[in-house]
């Protein structure tokens, strides 16, 4: 596994090992020892996994308390990652981390807790699928809107259209009236 630092010192893209032949390909996603030595001591205790459509904006979230960090990768598909530094005191805070993770590339981005995270689709489906180091806790999630001024994030927008989101995602806040950690 290769790891990539980011220009946040704490999000890291890891890039596995594939082993391709005429069968196809594997490559190993994770391994607990590993992640623990060369990553983060953390352990992870939910899996999850979404489909989305084209032009599907999920983000950005965080929950406040049981805070979760978040191992992610896309098995099918492309999405536009983005992980945002809502650490006050925080030399980073405000500012993200963006990467294209694919079925073809199979990196994967590491967004530890005390970040706020979310995704946009950017091929006809994107399938995602991550680790979490805390349990899903609705009463705590935190919305912060996708488009914050100033966050500045360049989301690949396809067609510059207006991406979709959810209720919940259209009615984030601003960063300066978010809860922060
Ligand atoms: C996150 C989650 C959701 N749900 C249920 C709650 C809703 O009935 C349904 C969809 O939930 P939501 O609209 O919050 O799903 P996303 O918009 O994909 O939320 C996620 O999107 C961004 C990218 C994240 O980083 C978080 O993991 C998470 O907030 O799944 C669960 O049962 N367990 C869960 O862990």
């Amino acid at each position: 596994m290769n790891i990539i630092d980011t220009a946040i010192p704490d999000v890291k893209i890891l890039e596995p090992k594939v082993f391709g032949d005429e069968r196809g390909f594997f490559l190993e996603t994770f391994r607990e020892d590993w992640f623990r030595e060369h990553v983060a001591d953390v352990t992870f205790v939910q899996d999850n996994h979404s489909k989305s459509g084209q032009g599907i904006l999920r983000g950005l979230h965080y929950q406040t308390e049981q805070t979760q960090g978040k191992l992610v990768r896309v098995i099918a598909g492309e999405v536009y990652d983005v992980a945002v530094d809502v650490r006050k005191n925080s030399p980073t805070f405000g500012k993200h981390v963006g990467v294209l993770l694919n079925s073809d590339n199979n990196k994967q981005l590491w967004v530890p807790e005390g970040f706020a995270h979310g995704f946009y689709v950017t091929t006809e489906s994107a399938e995602f699928v991550y680790k979490c180091t805390n349990y899903y806790a609705p009463e705590f999630e935190q919305s912060v809107l996708w488009n914050d001024p100033s966050l500045a994030i360049q989301w690949p927008l396809v067609n510059s259209m207006q991406p979709l989101l959810s209720p919940k995602d259209e009615a984030g806040l601003m960063l300066a009236d978010a809860p922060t950690f």
